[in-house]
């Protein structure tokens, strides 16, 4: 058919083509030119060894067809083996590392060539390739018609590089790892190609192999044979004009569409470079779909220094995988250089990386092998068990084994932790199983087992505590003395996860003060027990001055500014990030706020954890549905152990690999987990381990964030105050005055409340009770709750009594049901609900009758734990005046052995409050003489009636905001009440 063009015009078009080659020609031997460079050469497609040194370009030939020019390489220095190592260096990790000691690997101009075809013709038709330049599979390799000795050039000493030489001598460590190696391959090593300890040398001859055989080598078997070549194809049938690049093995190389004759896409090129120990670097310049897939790894980290991203070896092989499919992105997998550039073949094979690269290698071939898969775990502090299939070979071993124990239960065998080497060197031997070491830091945290038998908690030395104050010495009950002891032989690092209620506070502020010399201390907290913590401080040390303690309150207060500060979760996370150097003792409280790694709390925390010296977590539940929840305190205690949350996923987490990423949300190997917990992290008592040592009800003074009230509900505080203060002509005034101060602090608290309830949800207390006065107290609770989707039952003076009866079972028996939102003069009798161990008591009350009434719904018959009790008192409220003298009253029942604990000896001093202050004593005095013990019962009338009037309104028309006249009675109400205080 005809083209329509004159001969003149094909004769031009020709000869530009023509020209057009020739300039590409010279280009590309320009950019491949240099010392080491490229010699054009012409292409020898039949000859392997030759694949294994050329690169390839695409020029079009006559025929449309895609040829490929290849030009030997010249120096062991410069480009050899890229290819090779380009298509198998993934297959797992420690290959690449093997390998890319010997050589520095570039990857080629791969906008004109596509050496990627070479390797898929290769394998697929199943010629001898050089691929596995790995150390493994040196022995099998073949090369017909190759002039030129076939080895890994690992294995290559520079003086000879044509003849290379591998002897005892020089490089026993590796001969003793290609022994072993022989052991491992059962059977199908030809060992007569092995270096024997008499030759100790492999010459060229004995390292070649018959041609025929698989490329990959024989050592794995059939999955990791497919690991290595499986993913191989024939070449991509070109189309006219095109050339495809196609992703060779395990698709190390993206599949890349270019044509030879139009402008080639951009494509970014990186390299992936050894980091440090166990971890590589992708050295790439940006790409947004790069990034994407780099933060897609578990093990990433990003140095922003370098701007360069780093990973853990073991997510090599799915970083790769992830990277395939990116057509603008090509990555030379990961090689091992010298900081001076890329490391001669001899340097490798002698040096200390090369050879620990090497035995990766080799236990990776082992474990793609065996036949018998098995793991090893800790089940108690002195034994492991191994759990695996049978295999006669390897119960051989486990009967050498003096400590060994067969379970005829559980069908496991078990050993003593001193036997652990001798175990694995033997298993080592057997060529067909494989067993899954203890994790590192297992063997770190029990190494002294491996010795002598290990001290229990108990045997723990005691810590001498001469230099901290004797008050808080001697208060500590003994379990609590064991937990300051255990911090201490842990060097103040350690989750201290008590249960809730048993004196986390007391202990974490004895093991703070033993390490005095150390302060200024930081304390970070949820924001609603900031001041608690500062209460705390000075009741349990008392020689601390007053203004030893800095509760920081917004982002711009100074962090460091006092020997105590104590800040809020997420006030943290707005301070200064260079504050981390200046706290070597840090206190978290509820430390499993800091279980979402993503969250600002956790990464403003970290570093500060890290760098202290003593790092003391504080958590009743420090994970409350998964291991994985439990990594970032682990980590935070002990920053070597697991430094890489995706292999503390495999090991406890369950990790399994989805269609999108990795799930963690198992749980694997808890037993093990528990132990190196309590080993050398964590100490743990529950309750019911220490129930003895308990009274019966703990009662502990929370008090409350200022803040939590607006500027004009305080101000309305502080000016009511100021009137009282300056006294009243007649008592009716001065009982208004009271009144109103009673309900302004129930709407000043309102939030503060919300505030700690979910705090306590988020803790994980599933199951308290909450007392309120005020109906709008109550009423913001529930609403709170209802927006959280938390389950609770509800019971105030509307509540029927039949209706009681069947909200109190639901609340006894019912999971789903964790708060009971009680009202204090309605609900505080006749109730059993003592399925929760814990009462909460938003409001104060001025009678101490009804408040432990209420105290016992929990503490009753039926009640197996000590009762923790928490009263929320608010500062600059009518709680400043109703705590205390709730406080003197009780004493008053308990020295009368009429109320079972006084506040005295378990709830914080009462010190805090103003009663030195003359002005303060006014308004004391006036608590104390409306609710003088006569007047009790009017008193008390005359509240609820006060409370009923600001329910009244509330429950009409009066919105639920916490505004200044929200309480305001009823006319009706208001009527009887000034009767009420006429009649006084
Ligand atoms: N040895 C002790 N002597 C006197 N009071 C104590 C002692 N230990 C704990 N308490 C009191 O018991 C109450 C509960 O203690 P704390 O708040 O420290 O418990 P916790 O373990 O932190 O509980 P949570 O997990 O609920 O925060 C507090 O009022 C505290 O003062």
């Amino acid at each position: 058919m005809s083209s329509g063009l004159t001969e003149e015009q094909k004769r031009k078009i020709e000869e530009n083509r023509q020209k057009a080659l020739a300039r590409r020609a010279e280009r590309l031997a320009a950019q491949q030119g240099g010392p080491g460079g490229l010699t054009s050469q012409p292409s020898n497609q039949q000859n392997p060894s030759y694949r294994r040194n050329v690169e390839h370009q695409c020029v079009k030939q006559e025929d449309n067809h895609v040829k490929f020019i290849s030009q030997h390489h010249q120096t062991p220095n410069s480009h050899v083996a890229q290819k090779s190592y380009v298509h198998k260096g993934y297959n797992h990790f420690s290959a690449p590392q093997q390998m890319a000691g010997s050589c520095a690997v570039q990857q080629e101009n791969c906008s004109e060539g596509s050496d990627q075809h070479s390797w898929s013709q290769m394998c697929s038709t199943n010629q001898s390739v050089p691929i596995l330049q790995n150390s493994l599979s040196y022995s099998h390799q073949h090369y017909p018609g190759s002039e030129q000795p076939k080895y890994h050039p690992a294995f290559k000493k520079p003086t000879e590089p044509s003849h290379p030489r591998l002897t005892m001598d020089e490089h026993p460590d590796d001969v003793k790892g290609l022994q072993s190696l022989n052991r491992y391959a059962g059977g199908h090593v030809d060992t007569k190609y092995m270096p024997s300890p008499s030759s100790a040398t492999l010459s060229d001859s004995e390292m070649s192999t018959n041609a025929g055989k698989p490329t990959c080598g024989p050592f794995p078997q059939k999955d990791s044979i497919s690991q290595f070549c499986g993913t191989m194809r024939p070449p991509t049938p070109l189309k006219e004009g095109k050339m495809q690049k196609v992703a060779s093995v395990g698709g190390v190389v993206s599949t890349l569409e270019v044509s030879c004759h139009r402008k080639v896409p951009s494509i970014i090129k990186g390299r992936c470079m050894k980091h440090r120990e166990d971890r590589f670097r992708v050295e790439v310049g940006y790409n947004a779909e790069l990034v994407s897939v780099f933060k897609s790894i578990p093990s990433k980290a990003y140095d922003p220094a370098t701007k360069i991203w780093n990973f853990s070896l073991e997510d090599y092989r799915s970083l790769m995988e992830a990277v395939k499919p990116l057509s603008s992105v090509t990555l030379v997998p990961f090689e091992e250089m010298d900081a001076t550039g890329p490391a001669t073949c001899s340097q490798s094979v002698s040096s200390g990386p090369s050879l620990k690269s090497f035995l990766k290698t080799f236990s990776s071939w082992k474990k793609a092998s065996a036949t018998v898969r098995g793991k090893c775990v800790l089940i108690s502090r002195s034994r492991f068990e191994v759990e695996i299939g049978y295999a006669a070979e390897i119960i051989e071993v486990f009967k050498q084994i003096n400590s060994k124990n067969y379970d005829m239960k559980t069908r496991k065998w078990s050993f003593l932790l001193e036997d652990y080497p001798r175990l694995m060197e033997a298993v080592q031997r057997l060529p067909s199983v494989e067993v899954e070491p203890l994790p590192k830091p297992v063997m770190q945290a029990f190494a002294p087992q491996l010795d002598k038998p290990a001290l229990r908690v108990s045997d723990i030395p005691e810590a001498d505590l001469s230099a901290v104050d004797s008050k808080i010495v001697m208060s500590l009950m003994p379990f609590q003395r064991e937990g300051v002891n255990f911090a201490i032989s842990r060097e103040g690092r350690l989750l201290l996860a008590d249960d809730m209620g048993l004196g986390k506070t007391i202990q974490a502020i004895c093991i703070a003060a033993y390490y005095r010399k150390e302060w200024p201390l930081l304390v970070v907290t949820p924001s609603s027990v900031r001041f608690t913590w500062a209460e705390a401080f000075h009741r349990w040390l008392p020689s601390l001055s007053p203004e030893s303690t800095n509760v920081i309150l917004t982002g711009k207060d100074n962090l460091s500014a006092k020997l105590i500060n104590i800040i809020s979760f997420d006030l943290l996370s707005k301070m200064d990030k260079q504050l981390k150097d200046t706290f070597q003792v840090v206190i978290i409280d509820e430390s499993h706020f800091l279980k979402n790694t993503k969250t600002a709390r956790c990464q403003a925390a970290m570093p500060l954890l890290k760098a202290a010296k003593r790092a003391i977590l504080l958590s009743g539940t420090p994970a409350m549905s998964r291991p994985a929840e439990l990594y970032t305190q682990i980590v935070a205690v002990r920053p070597t152990f697991f430094p890489q949350f995706h292999s503390f996923g495999l090991r406890y987490c369950d990790a399994k690999k989805m269609p999108w990423g990795w799930d963690y949300s198992g749980s694997s190997n808890l037993g093990e987990l528990k132990l190196l917990l309590e080993e050398s992290v964590m100490i743990r008592r529950l309750k019911s381990d220490v129930l003895s040592q308990l009274p019966a009800k703990q009662r502990k003074m929370v008090v409350v964030a200022p803040e939590g009230m607006n500027a004009k509900t305080k101000a309305e505080l502080a000016a009511t105050a100021k009137e009282m203060a300056k006294g009243y002509r007649s008592k009716q005034k001065e009982k208004e005055a009271l009144l109103l101060f009673y309900n302004r602090t129930a709407e000043a608290k309102i939030r503060s409340v919300i505030e700690y309830i979910l705090d306590l949800l988020e803790s994980g207390r599933d199951k308290f009770l909450v007392f309120a006065h005020h109906k709008i107290v109550l009423n913001a609770i529930s609403n709170a709750l209802e927006n959280k989707h938390v389950g609770y039952i509800r019971i105030d003076g509307a509540t029927s009594s039949a209706e009681r009866q069947s909200l109190c079972q639901k609340f006894q028996f019912s999971e789903k049901h964790s708060v009971a939102v009680l009202s204090l003069t309605a609900a505080n009798t006749g109730l059993t609900l003592s399925s929760a161990d814990l009462v909460v008591f938003a409001e104060l009350f001025w009678n101490p009758g009804v408040l432990i009434q209420a105290e016992d719904r929990a503490h009753r018959i039926g009640q197996t734990s000590s009762v923790n009790i928490h009263y929320l008192v608010a500062k600059g409220t009518a709680d400043d005046y109703l705590w205390p003298m709730i406080q003197e009253k009780i004493k008053v029942l308990g020295e009368a052995g009429l109320s079972e604990a006084s506040f005295s000896e378990t709830a914080e001093a009462t010190d805090y409050f103003y009663k030195r202050d003359p002005k303060q004593q006014t308004i004391y005095s006036l608590f104390q003489r409306t609710f003088s013990e006569q007047g009790d019962d009017l008193d008390e009338a005359l509240l609820v009636e006060a409370a009923d009037a600001c329910q009244e309104s509330d429950s009409g028309s009066a919105s639920q905001d916490a505004g200044a006249d929200t309480c305001s009675a009823s006319p009706r109400k208001k009527q009887r009440l000034e009767d009420y205080f006429h009649r006084q």
